[in-house]
This record gives structure tokens, C-alpha cells and sequence, in this order.
């Protein structure tokens, strides 16, 4: 679920809105400053098509302040800009200078609208650029020398190359933080963060398609002992253990979480009660069946369960823990390695 594109995008929103508003508000400041130069040098075309683009950026900045498409406003900023500046490069009023802004397109590009994207239209735009800049000025033998040339060319594959690197970099960082965020340390485990998030998702899958949604706590009987006995490395050791005896019993559709310290929680989707104390009870076998080696010592783990269905036992993520964790304690009230419903 954290690794697919719309939650990337998703991710970069509130840093690509702060960005593409700051460029609005230069936009719309330079395009009047530009209009004005312009005008006094009577390039009446560019001079007018910049009041519109300080125009149209200030419309777009009132429209990004509310919407949820946001790459839809970035790109419909950045076609016009863009083609803005294609524009003021073909014009003959212009001179060579204008060229410089190129250098800005790799960067913009991929800032607003991501890697894959933010490429396409930097190599689309800066492949008219060097067909206008050749047009312009292909005849002319001051411009055409290999040192003028080589410096363009290698400045602007630089920044096509250090944009992308960055994006990708930035993409990469995001999502391992995300995960970190969403994790356990110790056992790799989604957190109660990410249950929450798996929760609200399933409960609305359950509220269109009726289909029932439980959720099991398990909690390992007197852990303690083995932290006591044998160390914290060969308690970790028993938790990872069982993290991944749950892990390979469920279903890939099912969520295992570790709420914290020995007790963990299975979400258990399209399953009852009844379904998923069979899921429990084969879990609780599986751990008591085997030993597992701790520190050279064979130690055989228990562990207690309390199942809650979603409707029957709370409609919320906090009342079905409250209700699974009543019977959870009853089950350890009544002789532990038993799971109650
Ligand atoms: N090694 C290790 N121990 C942990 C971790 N988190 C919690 N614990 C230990 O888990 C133990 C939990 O003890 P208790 O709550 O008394 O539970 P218990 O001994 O399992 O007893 P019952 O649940 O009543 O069967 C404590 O000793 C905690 O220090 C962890 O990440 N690593």
C-alpha cells in the first residue's frame, strides 16, 4: 500500500503546493515586469502574452489553495509558462540572453511533477528550444562556436541529470521514512499507525460490500519470564520469531501489527468471528507446537487471543480493541494458550 504511485503523489503534495505557490506569486510579478520591458521596446506579442500569463497565474493561485488535482494545475501552469517561453525565444525582438531560460525547465519540471513526467517535458520543451535557438541563430559564426555550444549543452544535461537524481533520491527517502514511520523496529511489523489507516479502509469495504471484518489480539503468555531468564536479545529474538509465525499463517489480504510490547493484532477481512478464531486457534498451535532455540535453551511459547467482529463488538477501531482485549484478559484470567470469542 506505501509503495504505489498515487501514494507517492499523495506524499509530495504539500511540498509541490508550497512550491508551485511561490512560483505563481514570481510569476505573476515577473510577467508584469517583463509586459512593461516589452512594451517600451515595442515587442507588443510577448508584451501582451505575459500580461496574460501574470493573469492566469494569479487565477491559478486562488484555484490551487482548494483543489485536490493538484498535478492537473501544476501542468496546466507549466504548459503555458513553458510555451511562454518558447514564445519569447522565437521572437526576433529577442536576443540570445533569453536562451538562459532553459536552465530553469529541467528544474521546475521535475519539482512540480515528479520524475517520469517532470523528463518528459523537460526533454519536450528544451528539444524546441535547441530547434528555435538553431533556426535563430545557426548562421551565425559567433554563435556557433564549439565553446559557446559545449558550455549550453553541458550545463543543461547537468541540470536534466542533478533534477532527476534528486527526484528520484527525494522519491526513494520519502518512502523509507513513510515505512519507517508505519513499522516496527524490531519485527519489520505495520505499527498501529498503519492499522489504523488498513482499519479505516476495510471498515469501508465492509460498509459497501457487507462483508464481515474482525480482529484478533494476541498477546504471548508470561514473556516476561523468557526476558528474565534468558535476556533481552533472546526475548527480541522470540518476538521476531513469532512475528513471523503469524506472518506466513494469514493470508497475503490479511494485516498482522504489533501494537506494542508483546501483544499483536490480526485484521482479519471478508472473515467473522467464528472464521477467525480458526485463524487464531491454528496460530496458537502452530507456537506451541514447536521450540524454538533461545540462547541455546529450547523454549516453547503460549500465546492468548481475544477475537472481535466488527459491528457486533464496536464499529469503530478503538471499541473493537477495547471488546478483543476484554476477552483476551478473560483468556488469560482462565489458564492462558486459549483463545476466547
Ligand atoms: N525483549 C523484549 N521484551 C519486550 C519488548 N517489549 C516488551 N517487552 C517485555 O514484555 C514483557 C511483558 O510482560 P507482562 O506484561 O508482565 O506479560 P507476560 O509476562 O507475557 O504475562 P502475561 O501476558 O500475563 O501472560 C515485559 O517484560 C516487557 O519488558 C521488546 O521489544 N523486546
Amino acid at each position: 500500500m506505501l509503495t504505489q504511485p498515487g501514494y507517492q503523489q499523495h506524499l509530495a503534495r504539500p511540498y509541490r503546493k508550497a512550491l508551485l505557490n511561490a512560483l505563481l506569486i514570481i510569476t505573476f510579478f515577473s510577467g508584469l515586469l517583463f509586459a512593461w520591458i516589452n512594451f517600451g521596446r515595442h515587442n507588443y506579442v510577448v508584451a501582451i502574452v505575459e500580461l496574460f500569463m501574470a493573469g492566469y497565474s494569479m487565477a491559478l493561485l486562488f484555484i490551487i489553495r482548494e483543489t485536490q488535482r493538484l498535478e492537473f494545475w501544476a501542468m496546466a501552469y507549466l504548459f503555458p509558462f513553458f510555451t511562454i517561453m518558447m514564445v519569447a525565444m522565437a521572437s526576433p525582438q529577442s536576443t540570445a540572453n533569453i536562451f538562459i531560460w532553459i536552465f530553469l525547465i529541467p528544474i521546475v519540471a521535475h519539482l512540480l511533477v515528479g520524475r517520469v513526467k517532470g523528463l518528459g517535458l523537460t526533454l519536450l520543451y528544451i528539444g524546441i528550444a535547441s530547434a528555435i535557438f538553431f533556426h535563430r541563430f545557426g548562421h551565425d559564426p559567433d554563435m556557433m562556436q564549439p565553446v559557446i555550444l559545449a558550455n549550453i549543452g553541458v550545463l543543461t544535461l547537468c541540470l536534466i541529470a542533478f533534477s532527476h537524481v534528486y527526484e528520484i533520491t527525494r522519491e526513494q527517502t520519502e518512502q523509507r521514512l513513510t515505512q519507517q514511520a508505519h513499522s516496527d523496529p524490531l519485527t519489520q511489523l505495520p505499527n498501529r499507525a498503519h492499522l489504523q489507516g488498513r482499519f479505516d479502509l476495510e471498515r469501508l469495504r465492509h460498509q459497501r460490500q457487507g462483508t464481515p471484518l474482525s480482529l484478533v489480539l494476541l498477546d504471548l503468555d508470561f514473556f516476561k519470564r523468557i526476558n528474565d531468564t534468558l535476556g533481552h536479545a533472546a526475548g527480541d529474538k522470540a518476538l521476531q520469531y513469532f512475528a513471523n509465525l503469524m506472518r506466513t499463517a494469514v493470508r497475503q489480504t490479511d494485516l498482522v501489527a504489533r501494537l506494542g510490547g508483546e501483544e499483536f493484532c490480526l485484521l482479519l477481512p471478508e472473515t467473522d468471528a467464528e472464521q477467525a478464531r480458526l485463524v487464531a486457534e491454528k496460530i496458537r498451535h502452530k507456537l506451541a507446537r514447536a521450540a524454538i532455540d533461545l540462547e541455546g535453551t529450547p523454549v516453547t511459547m503460549t500465546v492468548s487471543g481475544g477475537i472481535a467482529q466488527l459491528g457486533a463488538d464496536g464499529d469503530t477501531l478503538d471499541a473493537m480493541t477495547r471488546n478483543a482485549d476484554e476477552k483476551l484478559y478473560e483468556a488469560k484470567a482462565t489458564g492462558r494458550n486459549r483463545i476466547v470469542n
